[in-house]
């Protein structure tokens, strides 16, 4: 009697556990393309999930001997998501004129014909990180959600020193839901030891100065002002990518946009499913071509091509190197904030981090000198660290992007090639002079906010903005 309640029970608490866990779909083969696909990651103009920077010079991430970190701030971008509304509409022009075709599709494009769904299955998920749940593929290594939680433990795992005597702390967060959830998943997963706010931090322009998302308050910012110059840029790679999937599929009437679109469904699904037969259409030297193209322009319309942008990146400088001055001030030594992609890049552009004077050519693809890649710099989930050390009674600070130390080609004597504070002070004052994000991007027709205050005031105001989905 006793025996048969016994395995009555188990067998439900089997069938509860297997019920729970339940691994959905996925056909068979597709288990082979998951998660193989990484050597793509550099070609996909920051959209395919984070990787660590190529160009690692080998420098060590953790402080010199005999140094002591004494101030770390991160600023990190959202994790792996879906694509933005605007992109989102663009790729399903793309996805139709494809399900409209009634042939059976050949060669690259024949994965479309094994009952292909494709991977933005719900609207709701448009703009938003991928998470364990809202994947495709519950086996997708790639989600935003576990890109945070790794990067959290590899956060405590080199830096949790910094956190000895600090259990409550903020992290800071634009106002973006993907980039918030991004800033929880993280928080989260530094366990519960960690008594973490978040402060959100409006992105709206209206927030003016005192945002973590300058590029969101610059109503003279203007995505066409070097157009003249990027458009030069040759469309032939694309031309013959759309050629030959319409030779390949006769009466397909693919143009050269479909083809620019094929670039983001490849990186795109990849964040959703963790695997894309799309990315199989390209050659080599497409890739190098359509990875380019994002360096380029990146360089003139977020970069050092593009005067403006000196001044949208001092905003968050400024306030960086005031942390830094104060760090002996200070009570918290770990300064972690969330935003998107551009600012990081505004932010890298006046630090001056990959800027050798030599200005992007559209005209071809440059090799040797191009040091501006900015398809390697900001990934989903890319995270920059500025590192404050002190070893014996000097202190240096240096910067780390994405696992590899940058340093600053005019000022790196310091152990582990950092600048002396002595110096990096005059160096940053210098790439400041003259620089003044208020008045550059005219944000007083916007917004009063003339200073970024919530590293400062966030005890007292305690941010919590509403989340765009955006
Ligand atoms: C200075 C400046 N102001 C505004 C824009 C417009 N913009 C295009 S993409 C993007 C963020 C999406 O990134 P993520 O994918 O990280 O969320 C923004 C804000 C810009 N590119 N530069």
């Amino acid at each position: 009697m006793v025996s048969v309640f016994l395995s009555g029970l188990l067998a439900t608490l089997v069938a509860q556990t297997v019920d729970a866990y339940v691994v959905p779909q996925g056909k068979l083969p597709d288990l082979h393309k998951l998660g193989t696909q990484d050597y793509l990651f550099p070609y996909l103009a920051g959209a395919a999930p984070y990787f660590s920077f190529p160009g690692n010079y080998g420098i060590p991430t953790t402080a010199p001997e005999g140094c002591e970190i004494s101030q770390l701030q991160v600023i990190a971008r959202h994790g792996e998501r879906y694509p933005t509304t605007g992109r989102a509409r663009r790729l399903f022009s793309t996805y139709y004129k494809l399900s409209n075709y009634t042939r059976e599709f050949n060669e690259s494009l024949s994965f479309l014909n094994d009952d292909y769904t494709f991977f933005i299955s719900d609207s709701n998920n448009i703009e938003q990180e991928t998470t364990y749940k809202n994947s495709l593929d519950v086996l997708n290594p790639y989600t935003g959600q576990r890109d945070a939680e790794k990067h959290a433990r590899q956060f405590l795992d080199e830096y949790s020193a910094l956190l000895e005597n600090t259990t409550s702390f903020p992290i800071f967060a634009a106002s973006s839901r993907r980039v918030h959830d991004t800033a929880q998943f993280f928080s989260k997963a530094l366990g519960e030891k960690y008594n973490v706010t978040l402060q959100v931090v409006s992105e709206a322009p209206t927030s003016g100065a005192n945002t973590i998302s300058a590029g969101n308050a610059c109503p003279g910012w203007n995505e066409s002002a070097n157009a003249n110059i990027t458009d030069a840029f040759s469309t032939d790679y694309l031309k013959n990518i759309a050629s030959r999937l319409n030779r390949q599929n006769k009466g397909l009437n693919l143009t050269q946009t479909d083809a620019f679109n094929l670039f983001n469904w490849c990186a795109f699904e990849i964040n959703v499913r963790g695997y894309s037969y799309m990315c199989d259409v390209f050659t080599q030297e497409e890739l190098i071509n359509y990875s380019y193209y994002d360096d380029l322009t990146s360089y003139y319309q977020d970069g050092p091509g593009y005067d403006m942008i000196y001044d949208v990146g001092s905003n968050l400088f400024n306030a960086s190197v005031k942390l830094l001055k104060q760090s002996e001030e200070l009570d918290l030594k770990v300064w972690i904030s969330f935003t998107h992609d551009t600012d990081i890049v505004n932010l890298m552009t006046t630090i001056g981090l990959f800027d050798n004077g030599v200005k992007l050519d559209p005209t071809s693809v440059p090799f040797r000198d191009l040091v501006y890649r900015k398809s390697w710099q900001t990934p989903q989930g890319a995270r920059l660290y500025t590192q404050k050390y002190k070893c014996s009674n000097e202190t240096y600070v240096r910067y780390v992007l994405n696992d590899a130390v940058i340093p600053l080609e005019s000022c790196k004597s310091g152990p582990g090639f950092s600048c002396p504070t002595t110096e990096f002070y005059d160096y940053a004052a210098d790439r400041m002079n003259g620089r003044n994000f208020y008045k550059s991007c005219d944000v007083a027709s916007v917004s009063n906010v003339t200073e970024l205050t919530f590293y400062w005031d966030y005890n007292e105001r305690h941010y919590n903005d509403t989340l765009l989905n955006q």
